[in-house]
């Protein structure tokens, strides 16, 4: 859409019935795909998958067992020439031949049906693929290039990564895990990375590898044995092909775009010299920048910064702000404004902690597998999104409803009264599962934005606000609330805004987007233009 496009029009889109037809539970398609949510489902799955391949792997044992003794004693007696004609006739020939099958049969049987009563585990997990989904290498390439934007992010120190310890720029502590990544795990996230054009993850990811690689992958894990392709003999030259497009790319394209990153200088030292890499960093706030711009500052903004002037900052207020019924539990709320134009508020445990887990709960079963979701339309509406994502109505669970109800009275306007306030959309967030710089009203009217964060991240995962210059850390039953329109009913683009890749922990948001509608259609703020309104402070 075109930026001046009158919103309005866009109203007929969200009928009842296709609003419903939107939300159809989703069964979960398999492969499952690598959100938090789907990869501890996957553990429970594992568990089950290993316990009947240990009882499979045990008969089968036995069976081999069974079968090879029986086998080679048959081998003696085909030696002793147990085919030729009357061969039985000698007594010890008879007692010999009698003897192999009345007692080795039994155990070959026996051995034979244990076998067969395990069909039903065979089903089970033959059928497992199929039914319930397991992981493919293509998810395994999102949750390496998951990794690679971590550290294109966060700058994550790979030395200490490689001895299993989680250090980044967000956070100096170290995090540990009880397993390492080898030379072989460096590599594969190394050249997904490559592959994604994440270059300056790629190279740094390649050189741990090098580092770590000690000639003869002596270090492998069982589970590398499965990887029989991964050649680790070139490794030093992969690495230096890395460096070398780096600098191709970072000379020809600059250092970031929506289709690849690079750092800020080239690895070359005579390249570095010149001057275009030595600018000073210029920020934009209050009104919208270049695309490009948007990222720089959004990337600042997920490791933490706050871009705010004092001057704005000084200006803000946080107060408990009441605006419902106890019946809600809306009681007075701790209500902290994030920026007065356009208007940001964060206000704090809107829903409890027990909701919050009912809610994600709930909305597991609505969850469509994670993917990377991009929006192909203009550059306007461009992004990219990690993550499983359920669409849910109020009618189906029982908790929808009430939130609703609170929400209204948070905002202070009826829902209901709405062209539709629309559906719920929930999303869990996997390894690195981001939401790159978007606005939310531009195929919809959505007045306001309600964000609930139903988790708490420890690291990473923030939802930040470009042209704001301010960003909030998710945590468990806070909201987050803004108001995407101008007066003239168009897109404020001040509002882009994006998700931070999930450093640490589990995301889950749940989102209610509330439309314009009453008043603000029929007698407009700014006359002569039908799609008029204004989005203001309600508190
Ligand atoms: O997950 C977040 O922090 C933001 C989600 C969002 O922007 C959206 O759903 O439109
Ligand atoms: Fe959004």
């Amino acid at each position: 859409k075109e930026e001046g496009t009158p919103i309005l029009k866009h109203v007929s889109h969200m009928t009842e019935k296709e609003l419903s037809q939107h939300v159809r539970k989703v069964q979960l398609t398999p492969p499952m795909g690598t959100s938090t949510y789907h990869l501890s489902r996957l553990v429970a799955d594992e568990n089950r998958a290993a316990t009947r391949l240990k009882t499979l792997a045990n008969v089968m044992f036995t069976a081999l067992d069974v079968t090879n003794r029986y086998l080679s004693s048959w081998e003696e007696l085909v030696g002793a020439g147990v085919e030729a004609e009357g061969f039985a006739s000698h007594p010890l020939h008879a007692y010999a031949l009698t003897k192999h099958v009345s007692l080795g049969w039994p155990h070959v049987e026996a051995s034979l049906r244990a076998l067969s009563h395990l069909s039903q585990d065979l089903e089970w997990l033959l059928s497992r693929s199929e039914k319930r989904g397991v992981p493919t290498g293509e998810d395994l390439a999102t949750v390496a290039g998951g990794m690679a934007r971590l550290h294109d992010y966060y700058s994550l120190n790979l030395s200490a990564l490689a001895h299993a310890q989680l250090v980044s720029a967000i956070d100096a502590r170290p995090v540990a895990a009880k397993i390492a990544p080898t030379a072989l795990d460096l590599h594969r996230i190394g050249s997904a990375a490559v592959s994604h054009n994440v270059l300056n993850s790629g190279v740094d990811f390649l050189r741990a590898a090098l580092d770590r690689w000690d000639g003869n992958a002596s270090s492998a894990r069982s589970s590398d044995t499965f990887d029989a392709h991964r050649e680790l003999r070139q490794i030093d030259l992969s690495f230096r092909r890395a460096v070398k497009i780096h600098d191709q790319v970072l000379e020809k394209k600059g250092p970031r775009s929506d289709l690849h990153s690079t750092y800020m200088r080239p690895f070359n030292k005579t390249l570095a010299r010149k001057k275009k890499y030595h600018k000073k960093e210029e920020l934009v706030l209050g009104v919208k920048g270049s695309k490009g711009q948007g990222m720089k500052q959004y990337l600042r903004l997920c490791r933490g910064e706050d871009l705010r002037p004092v001057s704005t900052t000084s200006r803000l207020s946080c107060r408990y702000v009441t605006n419902g019924s106890p019946l809600y539990r809306i009681g007075p709320l701790r209500m902290e404004v994030l920026s007065l134009d356009p208007y940001v508020v964060t206000l704090e445990e809107v829903v409890t902690p027990s909701e919050s887990a009912d809610l994600v709960l709930a909305s597991a079963g609505y969850l469509t597998r994670s993917s990377t979701v991009r929006a192909n339309g203009s550059s306007a509406e461009d992004f990219k999104r990690t993550s499983s994502t359920a669409w849910m109505l109020d009618k189906d669970i029982p908790i929808l409803p009430v939130l609703t109800k609170r929400i209204e009275q948070a905002v202070g306007v009826n829902a209901q009264l709405f062209d539709g306030a629309e559906i719920y959309q929930i999303l869990n967030y996997g390894v690195g599962g981001h939401y790159t710089v978007h606005h939310d009203a531009f195929v919809y009217p959505r007045m306001a934005t309600f964000l609930i964060y139903l988790t708490t991240v420890p690291q990473g995962g923030r939802t930040v606000f470009p042209w704001v210059g301010a960003g909030v850390q998710p945590k468990r039953g806070s909201a987050l609330l803004w108001f995407n329109m101008d007066r003239a009913g168009k897109p404020d683009s001040r509002l882009q805004h994006g998700a931070c890749p999930v450093l640490l922990g589990d995301k889950w948001v749940i989102n209610k987007w509330l439309y314009y509608t009453g008043q603000q259609k029929t007698l407009p703020c700014i006359p002569g233009n039908p799609g008029a309104t204004v989005s203001q402070p309600l508190y």
